[in-house]
């Protein structure tokens, strides 16, 4: 079944309780900082298996000891979707245990 576009105060909405996360060129994006560059790379590997798990997939992004992700619905012509909202949620709850700030 689609997945229906979120609307522009529906975005507001979800972002407001997702700190951190923003609204960039139309893609939900976040970036964390981590304590070492082993540590950002493990933190990739727990992320890329969430989203194995989700069937949904962001551009991640690894950088020294950054991790950056960016995430639309292509299958929403490239819109905003609860989906997208859900990656978030779930890579906040991840984060923490990484030591990402
Ligand atoms: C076949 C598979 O379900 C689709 O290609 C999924 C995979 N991951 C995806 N990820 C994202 N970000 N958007 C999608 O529409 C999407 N579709």
């Amino acid at each position: 079944m689609p997945v229906a576009p979120l609307s522009p105060q529906e975005i507001e909405e979800r972002l407001a309780g997702l700190p951190g996360w923003s609204l960039d060129a139309g893609r939900l994006t976040r970036s964390y900082r981590l304590a070492s560059h082993f540590a950002a790379t493990a933190m990739v590997v727990h992320v890329a298996q969430v989203q194995e798990e989700l069937d949904h997939h962001s551009d991640l992004t690894l950088g020294y000891n950054t991790v950056s992700l960016a995430v639309q619905t292509h299958s929403a012509g490239g819109a905003v979707t609860e989906k997208d909202v859900e990656l978030a949620r779930r890579v906040e709850d991840l984060a923490p245990g990484h030591g990402a700030h």
